[in-house]
Parts: structure tokens; sequence; C-alpha cells
């Protein structure tokens, strides 16, 4: 089973925007995504509330497996789930490339993070506004990329949240080159530059891009925004 490329071929064409497909026609899935790979997407974001660990539910196993069904760009599939250790595998045979895991939702996500290692996927480790670098930083060897969350999650549509930007730069000042800073929540043309100078190159826009009348425009001028001289 392919779940599209791989996290090192991926991390090769870096920055990368991500939409989020949270915020996508879900009664035109396989249009929409066909629409955001046309115009020019290199992976997909994929949000799985479950009304516990935040407010709000979405989806879960069904539609990756139709998302992965009609495109092969990897899928980094965000897990906002309380007991995320139940359900790895089945993530990673419904197409996840990707996953992240939430540090406020699991003790030790150490052995969660190298599950997801040892079946073939890219392991992210999540952090919240609220939560401080110092609560990741013993997990950082076992990541492959880092997602500082600049929303509370839960909800597609809210407001940038500027403060996380010191944390950004905290992270990609601690982590080795290899391993991806990604932010999520309020990214868009007028954000995305600010996150690109912290240090983020991985960059999840869902009304960014949906909101949008012309995704290619859209994916264009992020990409264009999110290039900096390091
Ligand atoms: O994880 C989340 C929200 O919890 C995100 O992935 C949002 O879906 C992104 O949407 P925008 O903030 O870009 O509209
Ligand atoms: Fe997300």
């Amino acid at each position: 089973m392919s779940n599209g490329l791989t996290f090192a071929q991926l991390r090769a064409t870096r920055p990368v925007i991500l939409p989020s497909m949270l915020l996508c026609d879900f009664g035109n899935l396989e249009r929409e995504v066909r629409a955001v790979e046309e115009a020019g997407a290199r992976a997909l974001h994929l949000d799985i509330m479950d009304g516990h660990f935040v407010p709000n539910i979405t989806y879960g196993f069904t539609i990756i497996e139709a998302v992965r069904r009609v495109t092969e760009l990897p899928l980094d599939v965000h897990l906002m789930i309380t007991n995320p250790e139940k359900y790895i595998p089945q993530f990673v045979e419904s197409g996840a490339g990707l996953i992240s895991i939430h540090i406020e939702a699991v003790e030790d996500p150490r052995p969660l993070l190298e599950q997801i290692r040892s079946l073939g996927s890219a392991a992210g480790l999540v952090l919240n506004p609220p939560t401080p670098v110092s609560a990741v930083e013993p997990y950082l060897e076992a990541c492959d990329y880092v997602l500082a969350m600049t929303v509370m999650p839960g909800y597609g549509g809210q407001k940038f949240d500027e403060s996380v930007l010191s944390k950004v730069r905290e992270l990609r000042a601690m982590l080795p080159p290899e391993v991806l800073v990604e932010v999520d929540g309020g990214v868009s043309a007028e954000t995305i530059a600010a996150c690109a100078e912290a240090g983020a190159e991985m960059f999840v826009t869902g009304s960014a891009i949906f909101r949008t009348p012309d995704y290619a425009a859209s994916l264009v001028e992020l990409q264009r925004l999110a290039q900096v001289n390091r």
C-alpha cells in the first residue's frame, strides 16, 4: 500500500502549503481534492475531531479512505482525539502518510510516535497555543515534524494567534533541519510570511484556499509569501 510521496520527498520540496479539507465542500469531495491538486497542492491536511478532545466533531477513516482513493498526494492527518493510541494502525491503513498527535492528549507520546514511524508514516507532535515548548522537548528526537497550533483547535476560520510566533522561532532553533515546523490555524496571505520568517516550513491553510474563488491563485500567492531566504 502506498500513502503517496514519502515525507523525505515532500520535505525536499519545502515550503509546503497544505490545504485543510475541513473547509472544503464535502458534497463534492472528489472535485475539491482534484481542484486543489490541479491548483498545485503537494499534500493535504485532514482534521480528525472527536467531540471530546475538542468540542467539534468532523470525520474519520471513511473520509480519509475516500480522499486516498482519488489522489496520490501525501495526507497529513491531524488527530484531535482522546486515546489516539487506539487508532494509529487504522489511520495508517486508511492512507495517512503523516500523522500528528497532540501532546495535551497523551501522557507519554513517545510510544505512539515510534509506532507511527514503525508503520511507515511520518510522526508529528502538536502543541496548543498555551502549551510551552518545554512540554514537547523530551520527545523531539522521535518527531519528523512539530505542529505549533496558531489557534485553539476545533474549528476552521479562526483568528491567527501571533503570540505563537516566538514558539515557532524557539522550536526551529532547537530542532535539526530535517525536522520541520508546521503551523495551523488562521494561516493566510496576511500571516504566512511572519510564520515563514519565524521558521515554519509546512503551512496548513483552510479558509485561505477554500474560502477564495481561485484556489490556484491563492496557492501561488501563499507559496510565494512562504518563500524566505534563510
Ligand atoms: O486544525 C485545525 C483547526 O482545529 C485546522 O487545520 C483548520 O482547519 C485550519 O483552517 P483555517 O484556520 O486555515 O481556516
Ligand atoms: Fe489541523
